[in-house]
């Protein structure tokens, strides 16, 4: 029996021993093989000629090519974990539906080089090993395309497979009619697929696995899906990965048989996936080193989650010259070699004039509606969604409908485009599609940019004439007032706007309009320009003050020159202007926003400038003078203390001429720009001259306080601190000692007569004081002082904690350091101990704000430790002041890195004390080499600590037996001091 079955084996077989002779497409490789076993007890049943017949019938079905999964094609280990556990799970679950009675079809589709193909072959493998698989097809095959018969027929050859009594009943159909074999895809369906489906065993599921059904341009293979697949039962699984084609979509979406597949195959989710792709095969070149980090994350970052490209990159790398600098340059954009090479950019290009080739280029209304979705798309200079571009677009007449239908037949090249939800943004597929169609796309594929930018730019106008109004957004008119040209007034506070609380159309308007302006090549028609006249001419408060309360920023001055040809405002209209202008300057300069304040500032002057030689009444006088002054204060913050002195030398000249005549009104003015001038004195370092501006500016205050003490008691408050400050400058402490003490006074008193006010002047003076007592070296006095300031700071942190424990934490650390220079180090500890905690609650909130200050006080608290012969704890404080001084100096060398050179000296000199020498070298090496970076800068400043570092170096050295080093180190040390003058 065993012999006789072999022989028959052979002979059925023919030479390529494949049992479904003539159909060598067939994907199940493991399955052939189990059917090849079972063959055997079929000849034994029906002899040689019946052999020969089934094996007649199976040839009449042919050979369809296509329909086999390939390896290589599949997904990279460890990519796609999530989406092949979820769709095989899915598939070989014989848990049915309670809803839909026949089989169903996972819908998996994905824009274009998402990689769908690569999942597809994947899950087939998978399927196929698990013994799940019937069949599968692929669309995108490169040879002759597969068609809906391909893959009726590989269905049925698949089926064939499952067990005899199903391949039997199948073969007896053909051979009862042979025109079946080659019959159309539904009748095969109906008549040799239909009648076998009771033969199948329920105890599991039947896999097809269709990719690249967007590629089956004939409706059959559709019309299958959607009609015949709820006919086989519920044992079928159908995977089907297509591009979410029109066609393809408008058959199968929303239809009860049909499950759509979740998780996106692009965008952030993907990123993980693509580097481990990038990783992988930068792995196996020769290059890998030259691709820095950084470079590798710009990479992953610019791939937005699509393999196609990052593939189609890493295989223009391989083929280039300067591998790295090539990818940098993709990066950029600034890679001609990229933009020109058929396999590179144009491979992609390819592709994406494939997809668009598909869509209705003949009907008037579609490119019409295309132009302008689609123009908005690649010009929106960020996402918005269905609802908030139509809104947008909306006085062109746009609807959600009309943005909603382009987005449809567009999927393909939209990053996970949602046709359920209106608000989501709507991403294109990648940067090189917007490159694509707005740089070398075809007509009529091609989007003039420019021509979208105007119309965004109008658009923006609108719909912020339209929304940017009281009545919608309320916050509107915070900076409005009077208060803008009076001193004693605190600056307004800036409401926040977020996100949420303006329409979608407003918020992008505020952020955008003004890109859109500047994308402008020709100069914009009548319409645009009167649209921005009343918006940023007549009255820009609302767009500033949203502006400011959102974050964006509306370059006023250049939207202004816009309009210009209609010649410059009225002195009526640019006295209303700089009087908004200053309004918001002083708002954000309040906010610590000085670098926002600083172009509405120079606006407001620049308002007067057309007026300059007519005679301005003494209120526009006087408003110029203090927008001159702001101007300086402006300027003199952003550290431009050279270009902030003549705004200010001019507000005071105004306001001493002005003195001359209006003595009252211009008094205060005057003494205000004085101040400003002291201050931007003081950032000269002209100490002396600033002297004399504050005793001036005291003057005057105490002159005003006299007929209003409420109004300007603060302002004398601050003219005392002041003068106390040059004074201290001047190296004359006792002087500055005086001066702040009345200072305090004057605080004390005030709190007396006003319970409201918090203490937060005072506690300033106070710590003041505490600074010039230390100077004059009465440190027992400063002490005191400190002290008093630290108890005033724990009533206010009492109140509000959030708004003062950085100040009770500079107050504490300061507290400390007096302690120290007292020699009263052990009292020191504790208050240095809870500044660090502080300053670590701070520094997890807002580290780039606080992590200065917390290494500062780590570096302090090292040394206090030290001196309180703690050495064991040194060390631990002292490395967390070098980690952080590390992450400042990254950040900004030539500000830290002083700072990170003395606590490297430090840790090496407390290493060596614990014994751990051999540990103290590295520190200390690196301590000298920033000093000499430092001394190369500065020789005279650095170049005393220099020599102090080589010294402690030789120490180490020669305790570790390095003689020769530790006399090389003396030797530039002895060299660095016979320069040095003698004090040094
Ligand atoms: N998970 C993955 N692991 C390794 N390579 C992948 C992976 N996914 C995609 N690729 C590679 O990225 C390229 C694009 O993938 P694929 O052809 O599967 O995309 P697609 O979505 O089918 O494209 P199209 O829309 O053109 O049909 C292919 O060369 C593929 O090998």
């Amino acid at each position: 029996m065993q012999n006789r079955a072999e022989r028959s084996y052979d002979a059925a077989t023919g030479s390529d021993r494949s049992i479904l002779y003539g159909a060598s497409g067939f994907t199940l490789h493991n399955a052939h093989l189990q059917t090849a076993d079972r063959i055997n007890n079929t000849y034994n049943i029906h002899g040689d000629s019946k052999v020969i017949e089934v094996n007649e019938a199976l040839r009449l079905l042919g050979n369809p090519k296509g329909c086999a999964w390939d390896p290589a094609r599949a997904c990279l280990d460890g990519t796609r974990v999530v989406h092949i556990e979820a769709i095989t799970s899915w598939a070989t679950s014989l848990e049915a539906e309670p809803t839909t009675s026949g089989a169903r079809i996972l819908l998996v589709p994905g824009p274009a080089g998402s990689g769908k193909s690569a999942l597809a072959h994947t899950i087939c493998k998978e399927l196929s090993r698990s013994g799940h698989l019937v069949c599968s097809v692929f669309f995108d095959h490169t040879g002759p395309q597969p068609t809906a018969e391909d893959f009726t027929v590989v269905l049925v050859q698949g089926l064939c497979t499952v067990d005899d009594p199903v391949k039997k009943a199948i073969v007896e159909l053909i051979i009862k009619n042979k025109t079946l074999a080659s019959a159309p895809a539904s009748r095969q369906i109906e008549d040799l697929v239909l009648p076998i489906v009771a033969n199948l065993p329920s105890t599991r599921t039947f896999v097809v696995g269709i990719d690249a059904l967007d590629e089956q341009r004939n409706p059959s293979m559709l019309k299958l899906l959607r009609d015949y697949v709820p006919r086989l039962p519920s044992t079928f699984r159908f995977v089907l990965t297509t591009r979410p084609d029109p066609l393809v979509m408008q058959y199968l979406e929303n239809r009860p048989h049909i499950i759509s597949f979740l998780h996106p195959l692009v965008g952030e989710s993907s990123k993980a996936d693509v580097k481990t792709f990038i990783v992988d095969r930068l792995s196996m070149t020769d290059y890998q080193t030259a691709i820095s980090a950084k470079l590798l994350k710009a990479f992953i970052v610019k791939s937005e989650g699509l393999f196609l490209w990052a593939e189609t990159v890493l295989n223009h790398i391989d083929n280039t010259y300067g591998h790295a600098e090539e990818l940098a340059d993709i990066i950029d954009g600034a890679s001609s070699d990229w933009t020109k090479t058929e396999t590179a950019a144009g491979k992609l290009e390819k592709l994406y004039e494939h997809i668009l080739s598909k869509l209705r280029w003949n009907n008037d209304r579609f490119v019409e509606k295309y132009n302008i979705v689609i123009g908005a798309l690649v010009t929106l200079q960020e996402p918005l969604s269905r609802r908030g571009l139509a809104e947008l677009y909306s006085p062109d007449g746009i609807t959600e409908d009309d943005v909603h239908g382009i987005c449809m037949l567009l999927r393909t090249l939209l990053k996970d485009y949602s046709k359920d939800d209106p608000t989501r943004p709507i991403h294109l597929l990648h940067l090189s599609v917007q490159e694509y169609l707005v740089q070398r796309a075809p007509q009529p594929f091609r989007i003039d940019c420019e021509v979208h930018h105007k119309s965004l730019s109008r658009l923006c106008l609108l719909a912020i004439q339209r929304e940017l109004t009281p009545a919608k957004v309320p916050i509107l008119g915070y900076s409005d007032g009077d208060w803008v040209w009076d001193v004693t007034k605190k600056n307004r506070k800036i409401p926040v706007l977020l996100r949420a609380s303006l329409t979608e159309p407003l918020w992008y308007s505020i952020h955008h309009v003004n890109a859109h302006w500047r994308s402008l090549r020709e100069e914009a028609g009548k319409e645009h320009t009167t649209l921005l006249r009343e918006i940023i001419v007549e009255n820009p408060r609302p767009i500033l003050e949203a502006a400011a309360s959102t974050r964006s920023k509306v370059d006023m001055i250049s939207l202004q020159h816009k309009v210009w040809p209609h010649g410059p405002p009225s002195l009526a209209l640019a006295r209303r202007m700089a009087k908004i202008y200053v309004s918001l300057g002083r708002c954000l300069y309040g906010a610590n926003r000085a670098a926002e304040a600083l172009p509405l500032l120079q606006g407001a002057v620049s308002q007067y400038t057309p007026y300059k030689d007519d005679n301005l009444d003494t209120t526009a006088e006087l408003q110029l003078a203090a927008s001159l002054t702001w101007l300086g204060l402006c300027l003199c913050y952003l550290d431009c203390p050279d270009d902030a002195l003549p705004h200010v030398e001019k507000a005071v000249t105004i306001c001493r001429q002005l003195s001359l005549t209006h003595a009252n009104e211009a008094r205060v003015a005057l003494a205000y720009s004085l101040e400003t001038k002291g201050h931007v004195l003081d950032k000269l370092k002209r100490y002396d001259k600033a002297y004399d501006i504050d005793v001036e500016v005291l003057d005057l205050y105490r002159q005003l306080v006299v007929a209003h003490p409420e109004k300007f008691q603060h302002r004398l408050g601050l003219a005392l601190r002041n003068l106390a400050w040059s004074l201290d400058a001047c190296k004359k402490h006792e002087e500055a000692v005086v001066v702040t003490q009345e200072e305090v006074e004057l605080r004390r008193k005030m709190m007396e007569r006003d319970t409201q006010i918090s203490g937060a002047g005072l506690v300033m003076s106070l710590e003041s004081q505490a600074r010039y007592l230390i100077n004059a070296k009465r440190k027992p006095e400063a002490v005191e002082c400190s002290q008093e300031a630290v108890e005033i700071w724990r009533r206010l942190v009492h109140d509000n904690p959030e708004k003062f424990n950085s100040g009770l934490a500079d107050s504490l650390y300061n507290m400390a350091s007096d302690l120290y220079s007292c020699d009263r180090v052990a009292d020191a500890i504790p208050f240095s101990c809870e500044a660090i905690k502080i300053r670590h609650q701070l520094v997890a909130n807002n580290p780039s704000t606080f992590e200065p200050d917390l290494a500062n006080s780590l570096y302090n608290h090292a040394m206090y430790t030290r001196m309180a012969g703690r050495i064991t704890e040194v060390v631990g404080y002292g490395q967390d002041a070098v980690e952080i001084r590390h992450r400042l100096v990254h950040d900004d060398p030539e500000k830290f890195n002083a700072g990170l050179a003395d606590s490297l000296h430090n840790m090496a000199s407390d290493l060596d004390e614990c014994g751990r020498v051999a540990d103290a070298i590295p520190y200390s090496c690196e301590a000298i080499q920033i000093r000499r970076k430092l001394v190369a800068n500065d020789p005279s400043a650095f170049e005393p600590d220099l020599a102090n570092y080589l010294n402690n170096h030789a120490i180490y050295l020669e305790g570790l037996g390095r003689t020769e080093e530790a006399l090389e180190c003396r030797r530039e040390r002895d060299d660095i001091q016979s320069r040095l003058p003698a004090q040094s």
